[in-house]
């Protein structure tokens, strides 16, 4: 049984398509990191996974459950960390816990769950006053809560200090170790990349790839951009029609070749060199975060640009 089934899954919110025909599978046990900028279309995603919202069109199963039908059953068995928790009612940080353990009908101990995220200092305290990273570390106590089947964190590491952010990497690991099946997102691809089985990265509302951290990388390692000089200017030479080329620009008496995969470079020298005077190459291989950021490149207009989200 999958963790997460999603076929067609489309959600429009008048002319925006915040998730465009979504076909997406986790398996159980996995941890899957849910990657893209501002506006991609991720906290659509999960709110439609969740049924907080409804499809325009398409389906969605969690846990084997249709999302629609069964949408209590399902929580029953998720854990939510939603995007910007609010502890608005007068309660400790103990008093919350304690009153999701008795919703979920678990008989998790507040204080270990407390101590767990580094609140065991703040039982106590009004939650409301809690600062912006120990109300995430709050929230995703409460996520924990009956040990679920899946966990759902959207943004999970948002306001969270370097000790909290290793802390939340920590028990993801634990969690995953033990069986639980993780689906996160994220907009910093350093974050997906250190606790991911596998990423998938959304661009406005559209999976632009689905890989493990590995095959994205392999991906990245054999792009490559050549630069071949020649003595004139390398017009023609049809070398767009190779294997592996995925396209060419000529600048002034430079052929620039972008390259899909590694041994596509030594068959684009040959073929240009057979057809004219080559003086100098260079070649420039991609990184991972380059890919990421080309996957991405542009984001809606009312997004911030990838550069910037990053840090
Ligand atoms: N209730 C809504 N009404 C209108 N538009 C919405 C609504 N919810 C989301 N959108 C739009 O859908 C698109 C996707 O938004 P979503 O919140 O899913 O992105 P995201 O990837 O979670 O972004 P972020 O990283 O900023 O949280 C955006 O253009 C957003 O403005």
């Amino acid at each position: 049984m999958a963790a997460i089934r999603t076929k067609g899954l489309t959600k429009r919110f008048g002319d925006v398509v915040a998730v465009d025909d979504l076909n997406l599978t986790i398996e159980e046990g996995e941890v899957f990191g849910f990657l893209g900028p501002n506006g991609a279309g991720k906290s659509t995603t999960i709110n439609l996974l969740l049924d907080f919202i409804r499809p325009t069109e398409g389906s969605v199963e969690v846990l084997g459950r249709d999302a629609q039908t069964n949408p209590e059953a399902i929580r029953q068995r998720v854990g939510v960390l939603p995007e910007g928790y609010g502890f608005d009612d007068p309660l400790t940080g103990r008093e919350y816990l304690s009153w999701a353990i008795r919703t979920k009908r678990a008989d998790d101990d507040a204080d270990d769950l407390l101590d767990l995220v580094g609140l065991a200092d703040d039982a106590d305290r009004l939650a409301g006053d809690y600062s912006k990273g120990m109300q995430q570390r709050l929230a995703f106590a409460i996520a924990l809560v009956d040990d679920p089947d899946l966990l759902i964190l959207d943004e999970p590491s948002t306001g969270l200090d370097p000790n909290g952010i290793q802390q939340l990497r920590d028990v993801v690991r634990e969690r995953a170790a033990g069986g639980t099946t993780v689906f996160f997102s994220s907009h910093i691809l350093s974050e997906v990349e250190a606790v991911s089985d596998r990423v998938g990265v959304m661009n406005e509302g559209e999976l632009v790839a689905v890989d493990s951290i590995e095959g994205l990388r392999e991906s990245a390692g054999g792009h490559a951009t050549l630069h071949l000089d020649c003595a004139s200017s390398p017009t023609g030479l049809g070398v767009d029609a190779l294997a592996g080329v995925a396209g060419t620009s000529v600048e002034d008496r430079t052929l620039v070749v972008d390259c899909t995969d590694p041994t596509a470079k030594v068959d684009v020298v040959t073929h240009v060199a057979e057809r004219a005077t080559v003086e100098d190459i260079r070649s420039e291989t991609v990184s991972l975060e380059t890919l990421f950021n080309d996957l991405t490149a542009g984001g809606r207009d009312d997004a911030r640009p990838v550069e910037e989200v990053q840090q």
